[in-house]
């Protein structure tokens, strides 16, 4: 039997005085993070897949869809008889959002219920300000990076920033993608009605403090916050999550970053570009555990080796205290195994990246019988909600990070679409296997399907053979030319490639696969209705 890399991470209970101050709304619950793991291709830019998660929508004309709409509905218990909207979002990320502007190519009546700004994490606190820094970070580096420059006969002086202007640029980025998501919701006409949402029954909801809204189906799109452990005390100068790091408020000299995940990555990147010298600190065995080892170690070799960084492993986090009075940011450390202290670190500063909890709190789930887990909404493949009973809760959906299947924005856009594919009459379950993820670091970092050992595991159970095919980017004429030759890819097949990319790449790695295509799109085949 092979030995499974899928792991599963108990994190202890939150700081819900951090949380307070740090989240839009305020306190957050308990959570167990599933860590995915999926085959991976280390390489400097996006490998140049995407999903063809809209390729087989179905489009119903409008009148059509209210009908489909109407006839699927019954009207249970303390329901409404006639609604306010055909759908009500709670809840404007890039989820809510997506799910938002498919429903009214659909023909449905929609609004979104939004408590703070429009744009979620993604656009104010997360992927949109996140890559704005990494596109600097990526340009220092190659400044900086002289053997690099000399090697295409470039001489460049010297390399230097601007930390206000560097942190303008990510604010901008994100004010603007805001004010696009926004009129692009107005303009189609989603009513956008501000206010906290809570769900009063079925099919009616609260938004502020007095207005009441019947939706004919409702969509929970509530999203995450950081995730700050017990007894780390976060105050949004020195100790620091992604929330505050996003300002850039400063450039520490010695930064700890607390989690080789996603954002301990990303941002160490960053940190390193702008001069700053990186200590991770990783509660499992080794860096960026939910990668694909091979990958991780590669990822090792090129991300963190030849950096300013250096990282202790096996261990927690289990105190940190700010810095003040002159005094440093002091961090505890305890052996991850033994539970035994371990060591004492003293930095400049220290960003929690040590994942996300689901922002599910004061929705008023009790009112219609439904228990989150560990603070996550349950949902079945369809993302419909599941009660503390363990029946499907009738129109109530539950898309995006708040259900945790997979945190990462295209999940929650997809999840929202196919969510109203339903609600406009067509089955419609997603293959959250075929949805790629990115690490955007340089090199960067891309995967979709299983781990090399989570295939080897199936593989044992299911009784097929695993092929594994692997190519280097060594040859490829787009990375040579840009002297990016370090990088692999791991299988993938079935896909036409412009030249010259770095994405030809992939095709030496179909060509090389002893394995049959097995092609799957991020649907399922659609049933008639
Ligand atoms: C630093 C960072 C970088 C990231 N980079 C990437 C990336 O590059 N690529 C990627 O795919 N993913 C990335 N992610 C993850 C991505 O941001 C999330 O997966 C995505 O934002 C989830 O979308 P969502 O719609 O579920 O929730 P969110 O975007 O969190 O939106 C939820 C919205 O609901 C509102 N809300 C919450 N409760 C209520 C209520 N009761 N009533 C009214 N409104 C409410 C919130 O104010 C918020 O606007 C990143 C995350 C972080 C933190
Ligand atoms: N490019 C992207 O798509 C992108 C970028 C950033 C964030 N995200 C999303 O945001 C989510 C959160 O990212 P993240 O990096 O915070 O989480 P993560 O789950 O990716 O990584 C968290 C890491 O922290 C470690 N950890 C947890 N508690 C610890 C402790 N007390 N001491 C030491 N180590 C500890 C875990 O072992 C893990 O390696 C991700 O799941 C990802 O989906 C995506």
């Amino acid at each position: 039997m092979q030995s499974s890399l899928s792991l599963s991470l108990t994190i202890p209970r939150p700081n819900h005085a951090a949380l307070a101050r740090d989240s839009p709304f305020a306190k957050i619950s308990h959570s167990t993070k599933p860590i995915n793991l999926r085959f991976c291709g280390l390489r400097r830019e996006a490998l140049g897949f995407s999903s063809p998660i809209l390729t087989r929508r179905v489009h119903l004309h409008s009148s059509r869809a209210t009908q489909l709409v109407s006839a699927s509905l019954s009207n249970n218990g303390s329901a409404p008889k006639s609604f306010d909207y055909d759908l009500l979002i709670i809840g404007a990320g890039v989820g809510g959002h997506g799910a938002a502007l498919h429903a009214v190519e659909k023909g449905l009546k929609t609004a979104i219920v939004e408590g703070d700004v429009v744009g979620g994490t993604c656009v104010n606190r997360g992927c949109v300000p996140s890559k704005a820094l990494l596109a600097v970070s990526g340009r220092m580096r190659e400044l900086q990076n002289e053997h690099h420059l000399k090697a295409l006969g470039l001489q460049v002086s010297a390399a230097g920033y601007d930390r206000q202007g560097v942190a303008d640029h990510a604010n901008n980025l994100a004010s603007k993608i805001r004010n696009n998501l926004t009129n692009s919701m107005k303009a189609i006409g989603v009513d956008i009605l501000t206010g906290f949402g809570s769900v009063l029954g079925p099919q009616k909801v609260k938004v502020g403090s007095d207005k009441v809204v019947t939706a004919k189906n409702i969509i929970i799109a509530t999203g995450s916050v950081p995730f700050v452990p017990k007894g780390i005390e976060v105050d949004g100068k020195t100790v620091i999550t992604s929330d505050h790091a996003l300002k850039l408020e400063s450039v520490p000299d010695w930064i700890a970053i607390v989690g080789s995940g996603y954002i301990g990555l990303e941002f160490s990147d960053v940190y390193t570009a702008l001069g700053s010298e990186v200590t991770f600190i990783e509660a499992l065995d080794q860096l960026m555990p939910g990668f694909d080892p091979e990958i991780g170690k590669l990822a090792q070799r090129v991300l963190i080796n030849p950096r300013k960084i250096d990282y202790h492993t096996g261990v927690f986090a289990t105190k940190i205290t700010p810095a003040k009075d002159g005094k440093p940011v002091i961090i505890e450390l305890i052996d991850a195994k033994t539970k035994e202290p371990k060591d004492t670190l003293e930095v400049d500063a220290a960003l929690i990246a040590t994942g996300r909890a689901p922002f599910t709190q004061g929705l008023g789930l009790e009112n219609i019988n439904v228990a989150t887990q560990r603070g996550f909404v349950p949902v079945d493949e369809r993302m419909r909600v599941i009660d503390a009973d363990g029946k499907l809760v009738p129109h109530l959906y539950c898309i995006g990070d708040a259900n945790g299947k997979m945190m990462l924005a295209h999940a929650a856009s997809a999840q929202g679409i196919s969510v109203v594919e339903q609600v406009t009459g067509r089955d419609h379950v997603l293959n959250h296997l075929s949805i790629p993820a990115a690490c955007f670091t340089h090199p960067e970092i891309s995967m979709v399907g299983l781990t090399e050992p989570q295939a080897r595991e199936k593989a044992e159970k299911e009784g097929f053979e695993v092929s594994i095919a692997k190519t280097s980017f060594k040859a490829n004429t787009k990375a040579l030319a840009e002297n990016e030759g370090e990088g692999i890819a791991k299988d993938i097949k079935l896909a036409v490639h412009a030249h010259p990319t770095l994405s030809e790449v992939l095709d030496e790695l179909f060509k090389s696969a002893k394995v049959k295509a097995h092609v799957s799109s991020p649907v399922s085949e659609p049933v008639a209705v």
